[in-house]
């Protein structure tokens, strides 16, 4: 995908404003600006932020519609990938949770220069964030699937949607995962790479095995 397929990508799936675009192309300038203070995204996609982080971003968007209704929820987010994108894209309250202090800091420079008021950033490990049911979970390249449910399912009930960019190894994370964890899982093709995939799930939790208490 060219960053001009990018940007028709997302305005074909998505009611992209004057002031959306504003927010997304302000978003690409400050990651980029970043990018001369800490390491954000990898250097080799520095030329192609369209695709390769906003759609890959956006994307999960499209899997989360009959999402039902309660906060976003999105784990280890970085920069803001895919929180921001998601945050600029719809009025859903959104928490983005981040461990790394200059990130936070990043995060909360972003959040106040677009003014997503509906945007909240958790400084600290998803582990410690007050228990409290989400609408959707998004994660992207934050930990492997067993790491990453056992560190949030407290976040999560039966409704919570799950969505979940894995890369090319989906499928292998999804079995690695599945003798301790049960759930309505599905995988879907990526729109920025036709090799990798986003796993969607709904009802997680966890199989208790004999002797865990
Ligand atoms: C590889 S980066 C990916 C960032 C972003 N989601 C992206 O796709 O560009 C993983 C991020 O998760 C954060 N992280 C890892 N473990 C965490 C934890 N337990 N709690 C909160 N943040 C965590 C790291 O500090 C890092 O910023």
């Amino acid at each position: 995908m060219t960053e001009d397929e990018a940007r028709a990508w997302l305005d074909q799936h998505f009611d992209v404003s004057r002031e959306t675009w504003l927010k997304l192309e302000r978003f690409v300038a400050l990651l980029l600006a970043e990018m001369d203070r800490q390491n954000l995204i990898a250097e080799s996609t520095r030329a192609h932020v369209w695709a390769r982080h906003i759609v890959d971003s956006a994307q999960l968007l499209t899997f989360a519609r009959d999402a039902g209704e309660g906060r976003w929820v999105d784990l280890g987010s970085g920069a803001g990938l895919p929180g921001i994108v998601v945050a600029a894209l719809t009025d859903r309250p959104l928490l983005m949770v981040e461990s790394r202090r200059k990130r936070v800091d990043f995060l909360q420079e972003v959040v106040e220069a677009l003014s997503l008021h509906h945007a909240e950033i958790f400084g600290g490990r998803v582990e410690i964030v007050p228990r409290g049911a989400a609408g959707v979970i998004s994660a992207r390249a934050y930990a492997p699937l067993p790491r990453l449910f056992e560190s949030a399912i407290h976040l999560a009930d039966e409704k919570t949607l799950w969505v979940l960019p894995k890369g090319r190894k989906a499928q292998n994370e999804l079995e690695a995962a599945r003798p301790a964890w049960q759930g309505a899982f599905h995988v879907e093709q990526s729109v920025t790479d036709a090799d990798s995939a986003i796993i969607v799930a709904r009802s997680v939790k966890s199989v208790r095995r004999k002797g865990r208490g």
